[in-house]
């Protein structure tokens, strides 16, 4: 569905993306990497927002940059979602919806898919994170899109709406998908292929039960109680609120409000 062919993509002197080749097939495909790796430029590439430095990228055997018709079959959500400030969600939606053929029975649809019409008519620019980023998975399922790009879905909504999010997109089943997420560990049930990309070069591409072990190796939160914590050597915590640095005074420690 989407073939790299060494591809580039640099900014001066930055090699955000510096050779990569990859198939991702058709299906749910998640992107992992460390911050900056290129994921995000990756994905740009993908979707015709960026043209290659060099190398190549097709979609659906496509060229993407400068491709409106390729275009018109993605739907895609950027991180951080960017919209208009000084309109409705409702007319902003609506707006995009038009400029695909659709009218407001599918506004009302995603709004809705995406639990976004509690505040669909206030302005934009009194959303807050979670609202944003709802309103920018909305605008990505306008029109159920052959194929729908998202960059970090999950990030900044609730656990309740992270479940939702993931439940839509596996009940799509003829839609396909190419999600970029660090917090990876509840789409792995759903996903059929994995791309890992660091540092601008492919580290690993394969199906996700081929490369599930490597992945959690390379992934898996390893960040935890220090084991230092409550060795010898370690400064102590007393009392709750109070910790007592080895030969000094107790340091007064305010507990938080809860
Ligand atoms: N438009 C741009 N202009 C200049 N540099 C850019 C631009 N876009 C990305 N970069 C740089 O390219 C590199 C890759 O960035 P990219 O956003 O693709 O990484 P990422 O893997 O998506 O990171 P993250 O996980 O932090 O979102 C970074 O060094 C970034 O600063």
């Amino acid at each position: 569905m989407i073939e790299a062919r060494d591809l580039k993509k640099h900014f001066g002197s930055i090699k955000a993306l510096d050779g990569v080749t990859v198939d991702i097939p058709e299906g749910i495909t998640l992107i992992l990497g460390p911050n900056g790796g290129g994921k995000s430029t990756f994905l740009k590439l993908a979707t015709g927002v960026y043209r290659p430095s060099a190398g190549e990228i097709r979609v659906f055997g496509e060229v993407p940059w400068n491709n409106g018709r390729l275009k018109a079959r993605f739907g895609v959500a950027y991180d951080p979602p960017a919209f208009p400030q000084f309109v409705t969600g409702r007319e902003w939606l609506t707006l995009f919806a038009e400029s695909k053929g659709f009218g407001e029975e599918e506004v009302e649809r995603v709004a809705e898919l995406f639990e976004v019409m509690p505040f669909i008519d206030k302005r934009i620019n009194g959303y807050s994170s979670g609202m944003l980023k709802r309103l920018s998975l909305a605008q990505a399922f306008v029109g159920k899109p052959e194929l729908i790009f998202l960059d970090e879905p999950l990030a900044n909504i609730d656990f309740d709406s992270m479940e939702r999010v993931i439940e839509i997109i596996e009940g799509m089943k003829k839609t396909n998908f190419v999600v970029i997420s660090h917090i990876w560990e509840p789409l792995i049930p759903i996903v059929d292929w994995v791309v890992v990309i660091g540092n601008g070069k492919l580290v690993l591409s394969g199906k996700v039960e081929e490369v599930q072990e490597e992945v959690e190796k390379l992934f898996k939160p390893k960040v935890g109680r220090s084991k230092r914590r409550g060795s010898e050597d370690a400064p102590s915590l007393g009392q709750e609120g109070r910790q007592t640095p080895s030969g000094g005074e107790p340091l007064e420690v305010e507990a938080p409000a809860r």
